[in-house]
């Protein structure tokens, strides 16, 4: 197994220029020659032990010969039985990443809203946000490295990057609810440890919460305590800071539905109550206790299926939401009094807290641009309003919320939401420096200094990092209770156009390639034709098909003005898909 590594350096130790460490042998300094042979046969010696440990250890985390997986949408997500070496080359790969960065990185075990035998792993860079593309096709490289080839891969790694090996490194380590996350946070540890790092280990936390705690540690504390108290602390102050003027809240307002979806959210919302002092009182069902993680609940069931998730008792108005298994999406709805249910989405978070941003702005005098990030997925309607009614800039991106956060960074305020309910709010550096010394000036009167600290509290309670269903959920409850609306209030802002995702399996999901951020087809010839043709068969309709990230599929979207119409246009559509891009299995059949 030690081959690779004696290949690497056993010839020719001064070929060994790694970093900054040595210098290149092409230099001719003969002055420094000894002194740098000296330097390279203690710097190989090093690295070949280190090698060594690293060998020994992944022996103890064998790949399977020949799996092939892939850094995806949101990191690496399969079978929990297949994940052990991905962790434990993960965990090498945040030492690296770290030394590089100069910096805390964070490793998240968690597979989000898959079902409960699956787990994932991602990786979260400095500042909180996820790991940039690049590093994203190491980890894939590391991953699929057979085992013999792995020191090799990853020297491979360190010789691109220039990577100081003599840098400390420190790494953040988190897992969700899962029974597999226990043992695979381990394997992280070992691969954290291998490379003689220290990893902290958070033990159950949120994603958003580690993202949260990572660029607390890298910013010094100015974001926060990177402890969960800290986390618990600045989201409820702020969120009581921006409650306690609002007059006579009653209990009933003060109340809301919480869906655990059976995950780490539900045990969160528990340790977060008592730091929010009654200003929410939050019922929480699916809260783990009894239920299957994700199973018939959380956000992904409610918002795909559009319908209540099992285990919530809810009555006429109640207004609920349900986060995912790993507390980073959210969505609410409520039922009417005449039973039938309303979901207010990603797309509807998104437009009520850009209404909340703007008036905001207005009222303080502050010249803030605010933008709107979106998908191919929104709602058609979403868009409209936005743009023609509340006259804000929306840009659409590729799914995936890496996608959306980067578009957001270009705007003094980017407020980003995936239809399914993951997004947050960004604000640059110099937006949140004008607000807060507005807040401050003392000649700045009432109206606009009620509106900055507003403003200024507002960017407290979110977690500018990722998306995050906790900070989410306090800043729609805290913008219901300012403006005083009620969930049907909200709801009516614009009605949603009619809607239907479906999959279809097809033999190679990657014959399938769009453009224009994912709305068009441009492979395999004929499709988008095909689907051109069968969009103007309905009203105010609209559909695309593109391969998923994160599953063997192809995921199939269609829009319409009735709910029949836009069943039927997603089912012909993915009758298309099945005969133009290699279908299996059945052909697809109509929904009604
Ligand atoms: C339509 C849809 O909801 N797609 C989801 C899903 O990606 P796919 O690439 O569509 O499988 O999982 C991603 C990761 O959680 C999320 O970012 C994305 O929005
Ligand atoms: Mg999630």
């Amino acid at each position: 197994m030690l081959r690779a590594v004696y290949q690497l350096y056993g010839t020719s130790a001064t070929s060994a220029c790694i970093g900054c460490a040595i210098a290149s042998p092409k230099e001719s300094h003969t002055e420094v020659q000894p002194r740098r042979q000296e330097l390279s046969a203690e710097f190989t010696n090093n690295r070949m032990a280190l090698f060594e440990k690293v060998s020994h250890y992944s022996a103890l985390h064998p790949k399977p010969v020949g799996l092939v997986l892939q850094y995806g949408t949101s990191g690496f997500r399969t079978n929990a039985k297949q994940l052990d070496h991905i962790m434990y080359r993960m965990g090498l790969l945040a030492v690296l990443r770290s030394k590089k960065t100069k910096a805390t990185i964070g490793v998240m075990v968690t597979a989000s809203h898959n079902p409960e035998e699956d787990n994932g792993v991602k990786l979260i860079d400095p500042m909180g946000e996820m790991v940039t593309p690049l590093w994203e096709e190491y980890a894939t490289q590391l991953a699929n490295a057979e085992q013999e080839g792995l020191v090799t891969a990853l020297n491979d790694i360190i010789e691109r990057e220039a990577v100081n090996m003599s840098q400390d490194a420190s790494v953040f380590i988190g897992k969700d609810t899962r029974p597999s996350s226990e043992r695979l946070s381990q394997a992280v540890l070992d691969g954290v440890s291998s490379l003689g790092a220290h990893g902290h280990d958070y033990g159950l936390l949120t994603t958003p919460q580690l993202h949260f705690m990572v660029r607390c540690k890298n910013t010094d504390g100015s974001y926060g305590n990177a402890t969960m108290e800290g986390y618990y602390t600045k989201l409820s102050q702020a969120f009581i800071q921006l409650t306690k003027h609002v007059p006579n809240r009653t209990d009933d307002q003060k109340r809301l539905l919480v869906d655990g979806a059976n995950g780490i959210g539900a045990l969160k919302m528990r340790e977060m109550e008592p730091f929010l002092q009654n200003e929410l009182q939050v019922l929480l069902y699916n809260d783990g206790s009894q239920g299957k993680l994700n199973y018939l609940c959380g956000a992904d069931h409610v918002k795909v299926l559009q319908k209540l998730p099992q285990g919530v008792e809810i009555a006429a108005g109640d207004r609920c939401c349900s986060f995912d298994g790993d507390a980073d999406r959210i969505v609410y709805y409520f039922n009417d009094s005449a039973g039938k249910f309303h979901l207010l989405d990603g797309d509807k978070i998104a437009t009520l807290i850009s209404i909340y941003l703007k008036e905001l702005l207005t009222q303080a005098g502050l010249d803030l641009q605010v933008a709107v990030v979106q998908t191919a997925y929104a709602n058609g309607s979403s868009t409209r309003y936005l743009e023609e009614t509340m006259k804000v800039t929306v840009r659409c991106v590729k799914t995936g919320v890496k996608h959306l956060h980067h578009a957001a960074q270009e705007f003094d305020i980017g407020v980003y939401f995936e239809a399914n309910g993951h997004g947050t709010v960004l604000f640059s550096k110099a937006a949140e420096g004008r607000i807060k010394q507005l807040a401050l000036d003392p000649n700045t009167d009432d109206e606009k200094k009620r509106a900055a600290c507003l403003l200024e509290n507002t960017i407290n309670l979110i977690n500018q990092t990722v998306g995050d269903a906790i900070s989410d959920m306090l800043l729609i409850e805290a913008v219901l209770a300012i403006r005083d609306m009620t969930v049907q209030q909200w709801n009516a802002i614009y009605t949603d156009l009619p809607n239907r995702q479906l999959k279809v399996k097809v033999a190679d999901r990657r014959v399938i390639d769009t453009t224009d951020a994912e709305r068009r087809a441009v492979k395999p010839a004929g499709l988008q034709d095909a689907i051109d043709v069968l969009v103007k068969k309905y009203q105010m309709s609209r559909a695309f098909v593109r391969p998923s990230g994160t599953e063997d599929v192809v995921r199939v979207y269609a829009e319409a003005d009735t709910q029949e119409n836009a069943d039927a246009l997603a089912h012909e559509v993915s009758v298309t898909v099945y005969k133009l891009a290699g279908g299996v299995g059945e052909e697809p059949k109509p929904l009604h």
